[in-house]
């Protein structure tokens, strides 16, 4: 609702009452309407103040209103009628004004905001654009470059740089409400003909092709297929040649489009699927409500290698004090100094002065016996991390909690070289651990809800989106990836090239294809742990592993010393090694024909569906196997995780909400067709929960869990 008020006499003062974020909702939009009328009809009353309840002014339109019938008031009337006003309107701005937040303060006469505010007209980053006059009143206010970076990147400003762009007339560090009224009442009875927006001319360019058409440029670059940014630049271009009427016109025409796609609801589920997460359960009936998290004020990191620096670095900047330690005193001193210069840069970057002091190096891991948690990150190998977990649990206070950073080793026999398994969880923080906002949050089967609830809390100080999963091989993320991968290998046996896999991936969406991706991590990774796996036999290039299809080009192109961007060559050539420029390699060509000459294997010409299909399919097979064990308790914790740690592109939701947008049938259908084509590949033979969802007529993804339910009730 928006409650209306009078104070000091002559104010009128409207709140937005709709928490959490005081969102536009029907409610909303009809009380403003309401309480605007009353204030305008009020003799008494000589200006108006718009303002949000609890701290926070508007989080913009209710997101949970799209997609269902519309009812109440539309906004772009609403926010007329308040620059119509002939008494002057203030919008006193706390919290947030965002989305159709900020287009109700454009639509006010005044913008005063407090010194902690943020601002932005985030529409893009759900598949919309400013659609309530925003895209043809911000260029207006602060003209067409400032204008298309805010709405084409959706991010947010601080109550400074809005001060600065000319977006807010005032900035207050006190109560802003009061320092809206006073305002108010010392422009009461002012003329208001140069305060509204939409009768303002928009700023002239005189380069005005070149500028939109290097947006433009810049957008299709960055969008990887997403519409809402070109959508966006489109809006901008009209408010800059065209009559604000006509311009809103074209904004309304554009916003249809983007309103009803396929995009806007992928990334609206993405939006809620990120906030969900937070609500994790386990298997055990363990649950995020029900378990309270120990506050974590001293952190230890065990290895200062790429990953432990990087958590070193997170933990630092969110203000934990860390014990980061290294036992070899040349890697330590190396650590020390890049982990200082990340620090620096970061706190550059932020106006803030780098927190050096919040961490002690060394190099006895007796050091951390006072610690609340420790993060062990040493190299991606058992028995070296078992020892460390050994030596841990003799030093540790009771009661520390021990994490380890690995993408896919066992947990729970980790978990058993403690006293306390209960007191052990995974933490698999992505590379660059201090940027990747992911955090895989891995339970053994003796975790207790206590460790899972402070590893998912303290990945939320640290600002990650973390995702509770159970303990498995590669857990979710590298688990699902390993049948996209092994597709990507089979193709070539076939007769695709890296190239052609990886433009048909990179037109998906993905920043980087399958090769290209495997070139950047490094092909060695993957070589180890199929080693470990016993699946790696030199000089026996044999296409079968225990009974199913196998491709050893990965193991052939390491064994030459291939180890992709960092020795220069892998799946593809590099200038030189730690290049990232990708080129085709002759070589590579060459070393595949010979290859399928050996085996016996004739070239096929391979189109893009069969690519899309096989890798992507095959992968989100395994989504739906890793469901039905319980191992995600969700489809949108695979999304998430997708999203967030793999580089599936955000418009298209992730991997399960791509397989629910495609059709749970036609995924179905595909894949057995694949499967019957190459029954020796069993990622590619559909999984049962697949099967059940389907013959319990494909429900929409936000009802699977009861479909998963069943299946895990029955077993
Ligand atoms: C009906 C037809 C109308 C057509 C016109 C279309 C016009 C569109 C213009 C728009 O305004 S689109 C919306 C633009 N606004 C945003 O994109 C803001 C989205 N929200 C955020 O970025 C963040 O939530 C926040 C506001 C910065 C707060 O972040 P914080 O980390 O503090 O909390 P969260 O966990 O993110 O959110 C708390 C809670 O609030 C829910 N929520 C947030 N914003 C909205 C919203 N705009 N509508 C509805 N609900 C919202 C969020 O989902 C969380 O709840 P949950 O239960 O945990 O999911």
């Amino acid at each position: 609702m928006a409650q209306y008020t009078r104070i000091s006499g002559s104010v009128g003062l409207i709140t937005l009452k709709n928490p959490p974020v005081n969102a536009l909702s029907a409610v909303v939009r009809q009380g403003i309407v309401d309480s605007v009328e009353r204030a305008l009809g009020e003799p008494e009353v000589k200006c108006l103040v718009i303002c949000g309840q609890s701290g926070k002014f508007c989080g913009g339109a209710d997101i949970r209103e799209f997609g269902k019938k519309m009812t109440g008031p539309p906004l772009i009337p609403v926010f007329h009628a308040i620059e119509a006003a002939a008494k002057p309107v203030v919008a006193a701005i706390e919290g947030i004004a965002l989305g159709g937040g900020l287009e109700l303060a454009l639509g006010c006469h005044y913008r005063i905001a407090h010194s902690k505010a943020k601002l932005g007209l985030p529409e893009v980053t759900l598949g919309l654009l400013p659609a309530a006059a925003g895209s043809q009143r911000l260029p207006r206010l602060i003209g067409v470059p400032a204008a298309l970076d805010l709405i084409t990147t959706g991010r947010h400003v601080t109550a400074a740089e809005a001060l600065q762009l000319g977006i807010v007339d005032q900035v207050t560090d006190h109560n802003t409400v009061d320092a809206a009224v006073k305002f108010a009442l010392s422009v009461a009875g002012q003329s208001l003909d140069a305060r509204r927006i939409s009768t303002f001319p928009c700023p002239r360019l005189s380069n005005l092709d070149a500028v939109f058409e290097a947006a433009m440029q810049k957008v299709r670059q960055a969008a990887r297929g997403a519409i809402a940014p070109v959508a966006c630049v489109q809006a901008v271009r009209a408010a800059a040649t065209l009559p604000y009427a006509q311009g809103l016109e074209r904004e309304k025409e554009l916003m249809a489009t983007l309103f009803t796609s396929g995009q806007a609801r992928a990334l609206q589920y993405s939006f809620f699927a990120q906030r969900a997460v937070g609500r994790w359960s386990m298997p055990s009936g363990a649950r995020w409500d029900t378990s309270k998290p120990k506050p974590i004020r001293k952190a230890a990191v065990i290895g200062l290698g790429t990953m432990g620096r990087g958590i070193t670095v997170g933990l630092a900047q969110a203000g934990l004090s860390v014990v980061a330690v290294e036992t070899q005193e040349k890697q330590l001193m190396e650590a020390k100094q890049a982990v200082s210069g990340m620090l620096e840069r970061g706190a550059k970057k932020r106006g803030v002065s780098p927190p050096l002091g919040n961490i002690s190096y060394s190099s006895n891991i007796k050091t951390v016996g006072d610690v609340d948690l420790v993060i062990e990150a040493v190299f991606e190998d058992m028995a070296l991390k078992k020892e460390v977990f050994q030596q841990l649990s003799a030093v540790c206070r009771p009661g520390t909690f021990l994490c380890t950073n690995t993408s896919g080793l066992d947990i729970d026999d980790l978990a058993s070289q403690t006293p306390n398994p209960e007191l052990v969880v995974g933490m698999h923080f992505f590379a660059p651990a201090h940027v990747m906002k992911l955090l895989e949050v891995v339970y053994g089967p003796r975790s207790s809800p206590q460790a899972v609830a402070t590893a998912m809390q303290l990945g939320k100080v640290i600002g990650k989106v973390s995702v509770a999963v159970g303990n498995c091989q590669g857990f979710v993320g590298n688990r699902m990836l390993s049948p996209y991968l092994s597709q990507a290998n089979f193709l070539l046996e076939e007769g695709a090239t890296p190239e052609f896999v990886d433009q048909v991936l990179e037109e998906f969406g993905f920043a980087m294809g399958a090769f290209r991706m495997s070139d950047l991590s490094g092909l060695d990774v993957g070589w180890r742990v199929r080693k470990a796996a016993g699946l790696v036999v030199p000089g026996k290039p044999a296409r079968m592993r225990q009974g199913c299809r196998y491709s050893p080009l990965g193991d052939l192109l390491c064994e030459q010393g291939r180890f992709g961007q960092k020795t220069g060559s892998g799946w593809y050539q590099y200038d030189k090694p730690g290049s990232r420029v990708a080129k085709p390699d002759p070589w590579l060509h060459s070393f595949l024909e010979e290859y399928r000459a050996r085996h016996g294997l004739v070239a096929r010409r391979i189109d893009h569906q069969e690519v899309l299909e096989r890798c992507l399919y095959s992968l989100i097979n395994e989504g739906f196997r890793i469901l039905e064990e319980g191992i995600a308790a969700g489809p949108e914790d695979i999304d998430v995780i997708y999203v967030l740690g793999y580089s599936w592109p955000r418009h298209r939701g992730g991997p399960m909400f791509y397989a629910d947008m495609v059709g749970l049938t036609r995924v179905l259908e595909r894949l057995e067709f694949y499967h019957q084509a190459h029954p020796d590949v069993p990622s590619l033979q559909p999984c049962n929960l697949l099967r059940k969802l389907v013959a319990s007529g494909t429900p929409p993804i936000h009802r699977w869990r009861e479909v998963i339910k069943k299946v895990h009730s029955q077993l």
